[in-house]
């Protein structure tokens, strides 16, 4: 995104104080969550039951547990890849290349943790280091930032990315100063974004689903749910890993504290939210129910689904038979945005069904509390302030194509209120 000569890219996330907010916040409410799922309240909004100390929260076990959980991801991320795809065109006009063997790593990541539990590893262990484990996730995030943020202040201005470069090290450290940080062919961000976080998610998932057959002798309906459903959503990002190259995260923000934590630490230890409840917090769920469920998340996949395939596939070739048909308007750019289908009932059709998804995660965990709404809350909050940065990179990019496109498409991602 190009902005005035001598001008910078306007201040997101209210600014350094914004960030810095932010950096304490973030932590803090994943040590709460974590807290608060295993206490018997189980109160979102209530005091966490304790204070971890140092001892509960330190251990050099754990850290190399994490450790050598990376360094599994990042062996599997260097194996031979079926494919590698290409990223968008840079200011200096290069492309980069990306390995696509996401799915390859989970799959395998699947058969290696199949072995080492039929070999007697205690995967049921895993909930109890939780709370160390997000300590150790976090500390790395920390320092992986540190050592990113360093890394840049040595690359040409051409690789950094167009927000962390205000100049304020708070703000710049938060969001990132490099774009594409890589060592060789190994690229930083690429391999967070998808790698570790997510299919730690699952593994945490199933070692939740595992401890609550060793507690209650097999697992709870609204347990397979929940495990089901994330699976599927891992499981799709993974299969569909070359769409995450054209997502605002490689394309326009750097590689900082931000998404290190999100990606790191937020998405395996808060996504599983509603699996640490159920596990301190069995819910009861009939079949009636538990299919009602089902058909919420299969409509929410359906719409999230073919949203985005819509789009990855218009934009990769608009003559597409299965796109072709559709209405568009052209912009200044040589591109054109489709007005029709899927992208022409609301702006972010694909945030749509994605909502509708995290809505059926949380459902198995009943209403009695509104803990295992968290993700849905957090989400919507986090699409809302997505779609308006989006918005914004659109508006810079199209100028008079987008405002016609708002224009004709006047709902942003749920027809007839927002
Ligand atoms: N679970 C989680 O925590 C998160 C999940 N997600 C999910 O990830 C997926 C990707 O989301 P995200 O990266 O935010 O963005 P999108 O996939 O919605 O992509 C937005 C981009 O699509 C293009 N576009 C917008 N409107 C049109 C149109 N009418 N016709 C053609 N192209 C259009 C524009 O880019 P261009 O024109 O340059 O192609 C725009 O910048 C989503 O499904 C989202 O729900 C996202 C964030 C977090
Ligand atoms: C910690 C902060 C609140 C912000 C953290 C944001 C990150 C957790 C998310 C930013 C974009 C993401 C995407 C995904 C996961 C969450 C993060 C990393 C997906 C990989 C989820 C699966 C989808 O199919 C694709 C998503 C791309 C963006």
């Amino acid at each position: 995104m190009a902005y005035p000569r001598g001008s910078r890219a306007p201040l997101e996330f209210g600014g350094p104080l914004g960030a810095a907010a932010l950096m304490v916040l973030l932590p803090a409410t994943m040590f709460h969550l974590l807290l608060v799922a295993r206490s018997g309240p189980a109160r979102l909004l209530g005091p966490p039951p304790y204070l971890p100390g140092p001892d509960v929260l330190w251990s050099p076990r754990v850290l190399l547990l994490w450790l050598s959980w990376l360094g599994l991801q990042a062996a599997l991320y260097l194996l031979p890849a079926r494919k590698v795809a290409e990223g968008l065109e840079l200011k200096d006009k290069s492309r980069l290349r990306y390995p696509i063997n996401g799915f390859q790593a989970l799959v395998l990541t699947a058969l290696l943790v199949g072995l080492a539990v039929s070999a007697g590893l205690p995967l049921g262990a895993l909930p109890e280091m939780l709370v160390p484990l997000a300590f150790a996730a976090t500390l790395t995030a920390f320092v992986f930032s540190f050592l990113l943020y360093l890394k840049a202040l040595g690359i040409p201005p051409s690789a950094l990315a167009p927000g962390g470069t205000s100049g304020n090290p708070i703000y710049d450290f938060f969001l990132g100063r490099e774009l594409n940080p890589r060592i060789c062919s190994f690229d930083f961000k690429y391999f967070c974004e998808l790698r570790p976080g997510l299919i730690g998610w699952v593994l945490i998932n199933l070692a939740l689903l595992m401890q609550e057959a060793e507690l209650r002798g097999s697992p709870s309906l609204a347990m397979w749910l929940v495990n089901g459903f994330q699976l599927l959503y891992v499981g799709d990002a993974l299969w569909h890993e070359e769409a995450v190259l054209t997502t605002m995260d490689i394309t326009h923000d750097g590689f900082g504290f931000m998404l290190a934590f999100g990606d790191l630490a937020w998405v395996p230890f808060t996504y599983s939210l509603q699996a640490q409840f159920l596990l301190h917090h069995p819910q009861p769920l009939g079949l009636p129910m538990a299919s009602a469920i089902c058909l919420i998340n299969a409509l929410g996949y359906y719409i999230f689904r073919r949203a985005n395939s819509q789009k990855n596939t218009f934009r990769k070739n608009p003559s597409d038979p299965r796109v072709a048909g559709l209405e568009t308007i052209p912009t200044a750019t040589g591109r054109q945005l489709l007005v029709s289908g899927w992208w022409g009932m609301v702006r972010h059709p694909n945030y749509l069904g994605d909502l509708i998804m995290a809505l059926a995660w949380s459902l198995p965990c009943g209403v009695s509390h509104l803990l295992p709404y968290f993700y849905f809350l957090y989400f919507t909050a986090l699409l809302v302030h997505r779609e308006a940065r989006d918005e914004q990179q659109c508006l810079q990019k199209y100028g008079l194509a987008w405002q016609e496109y708002c224009r004709r498409v006047p709902y942003r991602i749920l027809p007839y209120v927002y």
